[in-house]
């Protein structure tokens, strides 16, 4: 039988207090053999379970000492109750039952100048946020807000509500964040995979049916994505910035159960921000995007609007703003052909941006 398999019917078969006290007994390597697709658990801290792998978890927790949690924004103690989250919430995705995020609330904080924000806002279901403002305005202190599901406890004071609720400490601290998923500026690979490794130890973390399958079309689309190419064997931290973007991208659309997305100034990232964007765009999802990018922007339902820190306004795209999206794809469209020219080294043609 199949290390999944066994997961499955022994879940079953075991009441949940029972099951966390008998993980805990389990060494990390007995764990790994039950579930191989907790080394992603494990990898969200900078740990390789191998080189733990005769220790259980709380023995693992004490060796590295409450001060690398701590440095990690956890604590030893949220650690293992996160890793029976990540258990619980990779079971609810077998059963198909991925937590409902009808909305995000983010009650007013504070300003750099220590003023309070005007209003609330209300993100739901389906809606495409962009996020604007000056360099440094606090764009992406609002993702890491909603990100931490911040609770007062952030620079900026705010707090969210999840479904209008304040979040439990469970959601808040699982470091997985299962239902939020978000693509920062820098991804940072620990773990020494290759990337097909990588793809099959998420695929199996999500428990879908046809592993192979899925893990070929994302590496197929992150292919497309990125600028470069980059070969199923390559190992992931040999992978460039716009390469590990473009992989994110692909995992997240394809794979990822998350209810919100979270994506900060993709059209730095080297990779196709239009096609990215519409991959990761799907109905029943939170978007927020940080963004510079006028074609990006408008092509979100609204716009938070960003200063000194706070949110100042809140702007839906109008139609007439929807109208001129063509005439920017086509810009947007000629300057990325003008890019790849100056990369490959061509001669440039301007004719066509002459009036
Ligand atoms: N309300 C606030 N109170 C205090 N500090 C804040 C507030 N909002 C943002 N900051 C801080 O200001 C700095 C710049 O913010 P941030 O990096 O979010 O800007 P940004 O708009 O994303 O910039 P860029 O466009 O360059 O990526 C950060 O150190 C952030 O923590």
């Amino acid at each position: 039988m199949t290390g999944r398999l066994v997961f499955q019917s022994w879940l079953i078969s075991e009441e949940k207090n029972s099951l966390r006290t008998d993980l805990l007994h389990m060494t990390i390597n007995e764990l790994r053999e039950m579930m191989p697709w907790i080394e992603d658990y494990f990898s969200a801290f900078a740990i390789d379970p191998v080189q733990f792998g005769n220790r259980n978890l709380e023995e693992l927790g004490s060796i590295l000492g409450e001060d690398y949690f701590i440095e990690m924004g956890s604590s030893s103690l949220a650690f293992i109750d996160g890793f029976f989250l990540f258990i619980e919430q990779a079971r609810a995705l077998q059963q198909g039952n991925g937590p409902t995020i009808e909305s995000l609330t983010v009650l007013p904080g504070r300003n750099k100048n220590g003023e309070k924000e005007a209003f609330a806002v209300k993100l739901k279901k389906g809606e495409v946020t962009a996020i604007v403002g000056p360099t440094g305005s606090g764009k992406s202190r609002l993702l890491a807000d909603i990100e931490s599901l911040a609770q007062e406890d952030t620079p900026t004071g705010r707090k969210i509500l999840v479904n209008g609720r304040a979040p439990v400490d469970e959601e808040r601290f699982s470091t997985e964040g299962r239902f939020i998923a978000q693509l920062s500026q820098n991804m940072n690979f620990v773990m020494d995979l290759s990337v097909e490794e990588f793809l099959t130890l998420h695929a199996e973390s999500r428990m879908v049916d046809e592993v192979s399958l899925i893990v070929q079309k994302i590496y197929d689309t992150a292919n497309i994505l990125a600028g470069e190419p980059f070969s199923r064997k390559t190992p992931v931290t040999e992978l460039s910035g716009g390469q590990s973007r473009a992989l994110m991208i692909a995992d997240t659309a394809l794979l990822s159960p998350a209810a919100v997305v979270l994506i900060d100034e993709i059209e730095n990232a080297g990779v196709d921000k239009v096609r990215s964007l519409e991959l990761l765009v799907s109905n029943n999802k939170i978007v927020l995007i940080s963004t510079h990018d006028p074609l990006l922007a408008l092509s979100a339902d609204q716009r938070l609007v960003i200063q000194y820190g706070g949110i100042s306004k809140l702007l839906k795209t109008t139609e007439d703003e929807k109208k001129y999206l063509e005439s920017l794809e086509k810009v947007d469209r000629k300057l990325t052909h003008l890019r790849n020219q100056l990369r490959r080294g061509e001669e440039i043609d301007l004719s066509d941006f002459l009036v």
